[in-house]
């Protein structure tokens, strides 16, 4: 069935629909990545994004259930350049078609997807509608006009508490939409964790007594948690906090920084990062579309990590207060294991070492 991708800039691309066949519209992101598809449609960071991956062949390895980064994929719809038909690893459990159709998830292929590319990354990420019929331009406006993604973080958090087994320390995570990775990532550091909804008010995270906080990754806007910044503000200095992606931008938030959208995103398994207290680069895993604006920086805060492409910053931590942030994913999952190093830092920060040392050597 011929499928046609309608940009909020008037551009359209014709190709063929695939998965489940239901119209869909949402913010049309790239992803860099030449393998890890199951972990891009399955982390909740895309919730309300139509993704397209910049590797023209994706699928070749099928899909595998342990794989995947919360129940359920979360793309609003995904594009590809050429679907492989005929999947082959011995993990492999059923193919990316059946994948999608199963879980009402709208796919389209055969388009130029480096064209498509080219477009975002000249103008910006923008609104899509992968649609299967013509639609008449007041259609094609209400649906861009309808389209909202402010309560995505709801969508996606735990609705209830529960807890992990773990003999170490016991970590307090706020579910913003969580990758099972940064679960996975502490409980191989031994932790105890108990997985709080994300608008939990922090009285109710204190009565665990936890050695630590992590603030989860999550998709939309950080500034469309203002309760949550209020939460980590209450926290910050009485238990130590580690951030990853939103977790990092609602923790700048909170230190008195702001956030804005950047033009495109990072998003890919292979994006260089500079860790400036060790002075040495890693290839980080990322998925953002905002960032922690440079130009507004509190005095009591230090960049740790910039990105070697564009400079933006990566990751920053408090000069006294125990806790700091990454706008990467240390977690990986898909890409490098490299930035484990950085558990390990939350770690030693729960055991009482401070950062201090490491920012000021
Ligand atoms: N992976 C994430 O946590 C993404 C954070 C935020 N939603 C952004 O796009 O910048």
């Amino acid at each position: 069935m011929k499928a046609t991708l309608i940009l909020e800039n008037g551009k359209t691309f014709q190709g063929k629909a695939f998965g489940y066949l239901k119209e869909t519209v949402g913010e049309v992101v790239f992803n860099t990545g030449m393998t890890g598809y199951q972990e891009v449609l399955t982390d909740p960071s895309y919730t309300g994004q139509i993704v397209t991956m910049t590797y023209p062949l994706i699928g070749n390895y099928g899909i595998n259930l342990g794989d995947r980064e919360s129940r359920t994929p979360k793309v609003k719809g995904f594009i590809v350049r050429e679907r492989a038909e005929m999947p082959n690893h011995w993990r492999c459990e059923m193919d990316l078609e059946g994948y999608l159709k199963e879980n009402k998830i709208m796919a389209m292929e055969g388009i130029d997807t480096r064209a498509l590319t080219k477009i975002l990354r000249n103008n910006g990420s923008m609104k899509g509608i992968i649609a299967l019929r013509d639609l008449t331009p007041a259609q094609i406006q209400n649906k861009f006009d309808s389209f909202s993604n402010t309560n995505a973080v709801e969508s996606v958090s735990t609705k209830e508490v529960y807890e992990l087994e773990g003999k170490g320390k016991h970590v307090a995570v706020l579910d913003f939409g969580i990758k099972q990775n940064i679960l996975r990532s502490l409980q191989h550091k031994g932790c105890r964790l108990t997985v709080f909804p994300a608008l939990t008010p922090t009285e109710e995270i204190l009565k665990v007594n936890p050695d630590g906080i992590l603030l989860s990754n999550g998709p939309g806007d950080p500034k469309d948690l203002p309760q949550v910044v209020e939460t980590i503000k209450e926290l910050l200095g009485v238990k130590p906090i580690f951030g990853i992606c939103l977790g990092h931008q609602l923790l700048a938030l909170s230190l008195g920084g702001d956030t804005e959208k950047l033009k495109f995103g990072h998003r890919g398994c292979n994006h260089p990062v500079k860790d400036l207290l060790n002075k040495r680069i890693y290839i980080t895993s990322q998925n953002h579309g905002y960032v922690m604006k440079a130009d507004q920086l509190p005095e009591d805060i230090i960049i740790t990590h910039v990105n070697v492409n564009d400079q933006t910053i990566e990751g920053i931590a408090h000069r006294t207060l125990p806790a700091f942030s990454v706008q990467f994913h240390p977690e990986a999952a898909p890409g490098p294991k490299e930035n484990d190093y950085l558990f390990d830092r939350f770690m030693k920060m729960m055991k009482g070492e401070s950062l201090c040392q490491e920012i000021t050597a």
